[in-house]
Order: C-alpha cells, then sequence, then structure tokens
C-alpha cells in the first residue's frame, strides 16, 4: 500500500471514530515518509503553533494506534512542522486523554489560513440553490399518494462553469474560509456529535430523498411539539456508506440548534448494549432506564446489531414501548428492513415497522458530482470537471469510499505540490481506480451506465414494460449502441429483447429529433457521453 492510500484509510478511520478531530486532521495534517517503521507527517494549514500544541497533547498517540493498527505493526510517529522541517520533540510520557474527554482542552479554532500564492477569489462560493422546501410532514401525503417528487439536484455542469477558475494550487488548499464554525461539539453526555453532519451538508437527490424529507420533518417538529404518527419511529436503512449516520447527526444538530432545551439521546446499539451490561452489573438500572426513558428524542444507529441479543431485546422493546407510548420521537437506522433482520423478535420488528420506513440506495452519478463538487466548494479547491468526472464515473456505490478518494487526492496534491489535473487524478487513485479499470464498451456497458444515469433497473429496461421514465433510458441507451458502437438494428433489437429491429429505428430517430428539440434530453446525452468516455 502506497502512503497515499494509507493516509486515505487513516483520514477514514479517524473520521469514523473521532468524527470531532476529523476536519482539523485532514486540513492540517499531511502525510510525508514512511519508512522503517518510521511515518512522517507534517503539521500544516494555517497555526502550526496551536495545531503542534494540541496534537501533541490530544491526538498524537491516537494517530500513531490508528497508522499501527492499519499496517499491522508499531510505527514510529515523526511530526514536523511546516516551516520548521526539523522533527518536533517526542510525545509527552503521558499523552492527554482521548476524545471521551473533549473538550479539555479545547479544539484549536479553525483559522483562516496564511495568504495564498495562487490568485483565487476571496468571495465564498455562492451556495446550492435550495431544494424547494416542503412544510413537514406535508412529503408524507405525496408520498401516500404517490406523486412523492424528488428535489431536483442542482445542475453539476453549471456549478463548475458558475465557478470558472483556475484550479487552484494544491500549496494553497488552505484558503482563507471566513468565518468558520466550530469543528464540533459534544452534547452534553451524549456521543460526540458532528456539527459538519446536518441538513444543509447533506445531498439528497433521487436515491435518498425520502430518508432525507423524512428526517428532516421530525427534526423539525421539534418547533411545533408535535409528533407526527406516521413518521414515529422513523426507520432509515440502507448499505453502510450512504448517509444514515449523518441524518440522525443532522437531526440532532438542528435540535441543538433550534430548541436545545429538548431531551436528546442518541446512541449507537453498541453504546445501548455496553450500557446495559454496565448497569446490570452495577445494580442501577434505576439510572439506566430514566437515562434513555425520560427524552423527548430517542436516535439509535444500527440496530441491526440486537440481532440474536435475546437478552438485551426485552430493554430495547420496553424502552420503545415507554416512549412510543409518550408520544416521543424515536428515530432508528439499519443496513436492512425491520423485517429482514434475524434474529430480532417479531413484537420488535412490528414495532419498528409501525412508522415510516425510508430507505437509502446508493447514489448515482449526478449525485456524486454534487458531493464532490460541494465539498471542494467548501475546501476552496476547484476540482477539474474532467476530475469529477472521472471520481464520480468509478465510484457510486458508496458515499464514504467517494469522500476517501477525494481525501486522497487533495493530500497527494499537497504532498506533490502539483495541481490537480485528469492524469494526476489518475495517479493518485491508482489503487481506489485500477488504471485498468477502464471497461470495453460493449452493449451490456452503455445499457449499465444509461440506467444508473436514468436511477432505472437494467432488468425493466430489457423487459416489454413501458412507463415513459423506462422507455426514456431505453431508447437513449439504443441510441448510444448504434453512436459508440455501430451497432446493426438486428444486434441492438436482440440485445434490448424487442421483436422487431423497426421498434430500434424509431428509438433512434426519437432521439436524434429529441437532441434538437429537447435541451434536458440534449443535456442528459452530454453527460452519459461524459461518463462513458471517464469509464
Ligand atoms: N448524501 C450525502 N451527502 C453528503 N455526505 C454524505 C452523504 N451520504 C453520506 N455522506 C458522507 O459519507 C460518510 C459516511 O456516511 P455515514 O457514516 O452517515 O454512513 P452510514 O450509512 O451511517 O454507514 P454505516 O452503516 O457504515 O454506519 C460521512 O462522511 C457522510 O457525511
Amino acid at each position: 500500500m502506497d502512503i497515499f492510500s494509507l493516509w486515505s484509510k487513516v483520514l477514514g478511520e479517524v473520521q469514523k471514530s473521532d468524527p470531532q478531530y476529523y476536519e482539523v486532521i485532514m486540513r492540517g495534517v499531511f502525510p510525508r515518509s514512511f519508512e522503517n517503521g518510521v511515518f512522517s507527517i507534517m503539521l500544516t494549514g494555517s497555526g502550526p503553533s496551536w495545531i503542534l500544541g494540541w496534537f501533541k497533547a490530544i491526538y498524537e498517540k491516537k494517530l500513531a494506534e490508528i497508522i499501527s493498527s492499519l499496517v499491522g505493526s508499531p510505527i514510529r510517529l515523526e511530526v514536523v512542522v511546516q516551516g520548521q522541517e526539523t522533527p518536533a520533540p517526542a510525545a509527552p510520557a503521558t499523552p492527554a486523554p482521548l476524545p471521551e474527554s473533549f473538550p479539555q482542552p479545547a479544539m484549536p479554532p479553525v483559522t483562516p489560513a496564511p495568504q495564498a500564492q495562487a490568485p483565487v477569489s476571496q468571495t465564498p462560493p455562492a451556495p446550492f440553490p435550495e431544494a424547494p422546501s416542503t412544510p413537514a410532514p406535508d412529503f408524507l401525503d405525496k408520498v401516500s399518494r404517490g406523486d412523492f417528487q424528488h428535489a431536483d439536484l442542482p445542475n453539476i455542469q453549471d456549478k463548475i462553469r458558475e465557478q470558472g477558475k483556475e484550479p487552484m494550487h494544491p500549496g494553497n488548499l488552505f484558503e482563507p474560509a471566513g468565518e468558520r464554525e466550530e469543528v464540533t461539539q459534544q452534547f452534553e453526555d451524549q456521543v460526540n456529535i458532528n456539527r459538519q453532519f446536518t441538513f444543509d451538508t447533506f445531498i439528497h437527490g433521487p436515491s435518498n430523498e425520502l430518508a432525507f424529507k423524512a428526517a428532516k420533518s421530525v427534526a423539525e417538529a421539534a418547533l411545533s411539539g408535535n409528533t407526527d404518527s406516521r413518521t414515529n419511529p422513523l426507520f432509515i436503512y440502507g448499505p453502510s456508506g450512504l448517509g444514515k449516520t449523518h441524518l440522525l447527526h443532522a437531526i440532532c444538530n438542528y435540535i441543538h440548534d433550534h430548541a436545545p432545551k429538548l431531551n436528546v439521546r442518541f446512541v449507537t446499539s453498541e453504546t445501548f448494549l455496553n450500557d446495559l451490561i454496565k448497569s446490570i452489573e452495577t445494580s442501577s438500572m434505576d439510572k439506566f432506564r430514566k437515562r434513555y426513558r425520560s427524552v423527548d428524542y430517542f436516535l439509535m444507529d444500527d440496530v441491526q446489531l440486537f440481532s440474536g441479543k435475546n437478552s438485551s431485546q426485552t430493554e430495547v422493546f420496553n424502552t420503545f414501548n415507554v416512549l412510543f407510548d409518550n408520544k416521543k420521537h424515536i428515530i432508528l437506522t439499519s443496513d436492512r428492513t425491520p423485517q429482514d433482520i434475524e434474529k430480532l423478535e417479531d413484537r420488535i420488528k412490528t414495532r419498528f415497522s409501525s412508522g415510516l420506513i425510508a430507505p437509502i440506495e446508493p447514489p448515482d452519478y449526478e449525485m456524486c458530482s454534487v458531493i464532490l463538487l460541494k465539498k471542494a466548494e467548501h475546501d476552496h479547491i476547484v476540482l477539474p470537471e474532467d476530475v469529477i468526472n472521472y471520481i464520480a464515473g468509478h465510484i457510486h456505490t458508496n458515499v464514504r469510499e467517494l469522500n476517501g478518494a477525494y481525501n486522497k487526492l487533495v493530500s497527494y496534491a499537497q504532498f506533490t505540490q502539483q495541481k490537480i489535473t485528469l492524469d494526476m487524478a489518475r495517479t493518485a487513485l491508482k489503487d481506489v481506480i485500477p488504471p485498468d479499470a477502464k471497461k470495453e464498451l460493449t452493449m451490456e456497458f452503455i445499457t449499465d451506465v444509461v440506467c444508473e444515469y436514468y436511477g432505472v433497473s437494467k432488468a425493466s429496461v430489457l423487459s416489454p414494460g413501458r412507463p415513459k421514465k423506462i422507455v426514456a433510458a431505453r431508447q437513449m441507451a439504443m441510441y448510444f449502441c448504434r453512436q459508440e458502437l455501430n451497432e446493426s438494428y438486428p444486434n441492438i433489437r436482440d440485445y434490448f429483447k424487442r421483436k422487431d429491429h423497426t421498434t430500434v429505428m424509431y428509438a433512434c430517430n426519437r432521439v436524434e429529433k429529441d437532441l434538437k428539440s429537447k435541451p434536458g434530453i440534449a443535456d442528459d446525452y452530454q453527460k452519459i457521453k461524459k461518463i462513458l468516455a471517464s469509464r
């Protein structure tokens, strides 16, 4: 594993285990070398003096532990401060306590960086257009009527054009970012809430719209004091790395900002379990029950972990009932639906399913592009359009991986002092996106890309169905097969399981005409073409 791949994994671990420190590590610490068991890092960014003190007191030991566990053997961490390229003195014998005790000492402020060398606009980038807001909980009426519409994502190409700036020199990544908010905050005795995980920083689109709107609606109910039985409990499920935890943090952040008097408890199922065991051992079940049952909002992450934990399920059941009967808000996440959690009592499954079950699916290409662009915007980095296409075209099943690729690219650019270009991105990300990943252009590949773009299943495109969205995707895929591969009409007919090759001819003519008269179709065509080119 090269140093950049390793560093990207390190950042991933920091984000997972200590989200409150992620920002400062991502922005202020860079890998230099890893030789003979010595991992050398550079502290950089805006204020080496505070970062050195903070880092040595708070995070040096933990970072060394993370790196050691990733490489599988103990390493020595060498710390160099930017501008004073001799290693800083060794760590204190007794390192300061780790995140649980935060903020002691307080998190250093994320202050503006020194003046950049490259001329870049000091004006903060324009915010993304707000999706039309629907007063809560109206979206549910739409869901039940079956005409639920997702909010449009901002047009990625427009956003890139709007920026229209020269890619920033990576030496200048630490741009003055104006007034930055305090990065993290711990809510009383709660687990750490990442202040960056808000509804504003959550990109929403077709794959997660219901979960996003439902979570927002539940958070906004804090203002009215009402509990909507249609969304209680709210059960969000989906594969790993797609933003379930982010939404829970967003609810907590919203309540903290708008209704701070409310009592919120956010736990992972693991914490709940450990707390339960400890309370039984120390005969303090009364306190345990008070802790979990006297809250206004109860949020629990990863409830699939209760599978097979029979003895704790009764406590989950009773906690749920007390909260539910008192009309308190319950928000749960899992990697699967309640019904699919094996070895979970039926009575719990039924209760978990009694409100709204909202899925989160893998993002499509467009959403990945917006996520990348928004991250770059936040960091004041201009990512060239072809680099966005390249990354989003290859990584679109997991936002955590997408973030990892972005972090890796930025670290690489910083370290090698190179401009971010497509060639550079290919080199920096060669472990994440193997160079030979360039797929052969086939009818199958084209169909996969087109289906993903339109958010429809391949099976439906290859079946006789005629819903409008499916027909649009099918016709576009046929057109690309003809244009890019010069396939014969009969071959395309056979691949798409049509009866007559005139259907293919009609589809190609239709798209040809639409490209001239319908800007939306022309836009789709250009975007799909770019994805195919960046394969
Ligand atoms: N739609 C999104 N917009 C912006 N960031 C996102 C989005 N989805 C996920 N992320 C980011 O991806 C990372 C992983 O998300 P998160 O931890 O919430 O995933 P998860 O679904 O809870 O995964 P797991 O089941 O493994 O815990 C976080 O940094 C989160 O901010």
